[in-house]
């Protein structure tokens, strides 16, 4: 299969060593033939086994481990100056080593579509497209900075040209935006560009206006909805030096850009920055390294810094930075518990939560109810022999839905149409438990009939532009009450807002996961935010079963620092993550039994790794069954590593990755290694 054929009669100068897309976590060597000039970030087309592929070219060396005889030719080159800077296909290989991941196969998933091809493009001759109309900015009342933003804008200026992280911790609504803006600006000045990452669900055309209004420079936008086409133009843009800022989703911190100036990573806290699938990369942690390459600052914002983040700044390798305060006039919040054991609730709504909706609709001002459950309940069941909707293919119910009427599983999208009697008795008493999203909606609609309700969730937006009609209903000022699920947590800036409702916060309290607090904490302060942003002062609720919970207690009287405070002892004292490392190696299959036995393989080979090479300070656990270990009929195990030393986990993953490459069992199973995982679902 590799790069071995009989002898060619080309006259070769030299060898590439060739990133091809393949699941062999290696490098190809082919000859250069004569009088060809290549370097590395180019594409190339060599022959790989009966097929031809485009390659990058990493690295030009001397000598191969393969006899020159056995060498193929490369058989075209694509690209004739530089395509990926040296800099970033550095950081391309650090990160297909350090996530272990097939190089070639994480160089070409971070490609644009449409240079994975044949296709020929030039950055140098790339210009930008004549039928986009020059902008003029329109923004005319661009905000003073208040002492705690110019002090960081200050800071982030001074280190323009070199390397420096700086941990922009600001409550929400402190301004942290505004002072993205101010860096940009002083960047653009420079003639330097700047790219800014943010959550998936965040770039809204708002986003993207509030940018347009401000700067007249040419803005490439990155995402996922772009056609191949709109996103390899983007890329050459940025790449060319064009657009002088860069704004996209995680990928897009895989941009070249020709002249770097910084790197802002928004809601640094958010886990879409780590990549859950495929090449499982942490593009916040990498925005650091890249900062680093190509000396230039990197800023990481949130009103809700990750454990990791915060650890970084108390250690010193973050600077920072805090705002305190809300811009302008608004105040924060203030919290309120409601005991729902305590009260009788309607579609989960409690009395306290809906006098106090009507309170604030009665000021005029508009109620933002968080509920993490889409459709209309999450489950059905008899009332007569109690049967439940399981999913035929999961270890999971399916959620009712009552618009249009199905039941559906959230995990594999498995659909069934309602049944009318439980298949189990025959009995006609089906109920619902629980409440979901839709149920909400109609019951807030019942209970304000005279008040707009919008739901906001991932059913509801699934048209496109739905979201944005949304926002811009929400927008316009008039009193409404806006019922969704994290989508409505993120980055929106709703000055309408007064009243924030939370109809269930136990669920993070008690998750098995060693992220759970952190993540419902994070979430939590986030909804909060949305509310009181403008003059109008603005209050929380939130309702628990367990209001007594000591991180609960601690969260709203104390703040998330100080519950981040608890949160990083715990770590400390069970050296998890930032205090030790973590790595989960998966394995799937639609036999129960095979990804047991896979594992169980997997652990005798890192287990003869740490022997052989005395590798001490590992612990490994497993195989385990995941969570949910039926998943879309697959079954799922996993085994954990752990260590205090980063490098350590490298020096055992490298071998026991290449020694599972090779073995057929690989081929039996679905495995991938997840290093640094976000969850251990
Ligand atoms: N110095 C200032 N004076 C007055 N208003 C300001 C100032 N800075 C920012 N603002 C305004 O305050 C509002 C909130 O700012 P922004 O959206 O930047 O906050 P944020 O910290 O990014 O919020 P979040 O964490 O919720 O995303 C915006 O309308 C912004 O224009
Ligand atoms: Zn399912």
């Amino acid at each position: 299969m590799p790069a071995r054929t009989p002898q060619q009669s080309h006259p070769a100068s030299g060898i590439a060593r060739v990133a091809v897309p393949s699941p062999l976590r290696r490098l190809f060597d082919y000859l250069i033939p004569a009088n060809t000039h290549v370097q590395p970030g180019i594409r190339v087309r060599v022959p790989f086994g009966s097929r031809e592929l485009t390659g990058i070219i990493v690295a030009i060396v001397d000598q191969s481990d393969i006899e020159t005889s056995q060498l193929r030719p490369i058989t075209e080159v694509l690209d004739h100056d530089e395509l990926i800077p040296s800099h970033l296909l550095d950081l391309w290989l650090w990160a297909a080593n350090y996530y272990q991941h097939p190089v070639g196969d994480a160089l070409h998933s971070l490609l644009p579509a449409g240079l994975r091809k044949k296709s020929a493009a030039s950055i140098r001759s790339h210009h930008s497209d004549p039928s986009q109309p020059e902008i003029t900015p329109t923004d005319t009342d661009i905000p003073t900075p208040n002492s705690q933003q110019n002090e960081a804008i200050r800071a982030v200026n001074d280190s323009s040209g070199q390397f420096n992280s700086f941990l922009l911790d600001g409550v929400t609504g402190s301004g942290k935006t505004e002072v993205y803006l101010q860096c940009i600006d002083h960047i653009l000045k420079q003639d330097k560009q700047a790219v800014m990452l943010v959550p998936e669900i965040s770039l809204t055309p708002q986003t993207i206006e509030r940018f347009r209004q401000r700067f007249s420079a040419a803005i490439a936008i990155l995402h996922s909805g772009l056609t191949p086409r709109q996103r390899l133009n983007a890329w050459l843009e940025a790449a060319s030096g064009v657009a002088r800022i860069i704004i996209g989703t995680r990928s897009a911190l895989f941009t070249p850009m020709a002249q770097p100036g910084l790197i802002i990573i928004d809601e640094e806290h958010d886990a879409s920055f780590k990549q859950q699938d495929g090449f499982r990369y942490s593009a916040r942690d990498l925005a650091v390294l890249r900062a680093r390459h190509e000396s230039i600052p990197v800023i990481l914002g949130s009103a809700t810094p990750s454990l990791e983040s915060l650890y970084n700044a108390n250690t010193g390798r973050y600077r920072h930075i805090q705002l305190t305060q809300r811009a302008g006039t608004a105040s924060m919040p203030t919290f309120q518990l409601v005991d729902t054991r305590r009260q009788l609730s309607e579609a989960g709504l409690s009395s306290d939560l809906l006098l106090a909706t009507a309170r604030h609709l009665k000021q005029g001002g508009q109620v933002l109810i968080f509920i993490n459950r889409r459709g209309f309940a999450p489950v059905l069941h008899c009332e007569d022999c109690g049967w439940t909707s399981e999913c035929p293919s999961c270890d999971a119910r399916l959620t009712v839905h009552r618009k249009p009427p199905h039941l559906c599983c959230h995990h594999c999208e498995t659909r069934q149409p309602v049944p009318d009697h439980c298949p189990d008795c025959q009995g006609k008493s089906l109920g619902t438990g629980g409440t979901g999203t839709e149920q909400c909606e109609s019951a807030l609609a019942t209970a304000f009939p005279d008040t707009p309700v919008l739901r906001l969730d991932r059913d509801a937006t699934r048209r496109k532009g739905e979201l944005e009609r949304i926002l811009k209903q929400i927008n316009n000022g008039e009193p409404c009450i806006l019922v969704g699920t994290q989508m409505i947590a993120k980055g929106h800036h709703l000055p309408g807002v007064t009243l924030v409702g939370v109809l269930d916060a136990d669920n993070g309290l008690f998750s098995a996961d060693f992220r759970g607090q952190e993540f419902m904490a994070q979430m939590l302060i986030q909804v909060a935010g949305r509310a009181g942003r403008a003059s109008q002062p603005g209050e929380v609720l939130i309702q628990t079963s367990n209001p007594e919970h000591q991180s609960l207690q601690t969260l709203v009287h104390d703040g998330y620092h100080a519950l981040a405070r608890t949160l990083l002892n715990e770590r400390e004292a069970a050296a998890m993550p930032p205090y030790g490392y973590l790595v989960i190696i998966r394995a799937e299959a639609v036999s129960m039994a095979a990804p047991q036995r896979y594992l169980t393989l997997a652990r005798q080979v890192i287990n003869s790794q740490i022997h052989s090479q005395q590798l001490n300070d590992i612990e490994v656990h497993g195989p385990l069954p995941a969570p949910m270990e039926r998943r879309a009929n697959r079954y799922r195990q996993h085994l954990i590593l752990k260590s205090s030393s980063r490098s350590v986990l490298q020096s055992l993953l490298t071998p026991v990755c290449q020694i599972l490459e090779g073995r057929s069992e690989s081929r039996r199973v679905r495995w991938s290694v997840d290093v640094d995982p976000l969850d251990m679902l």
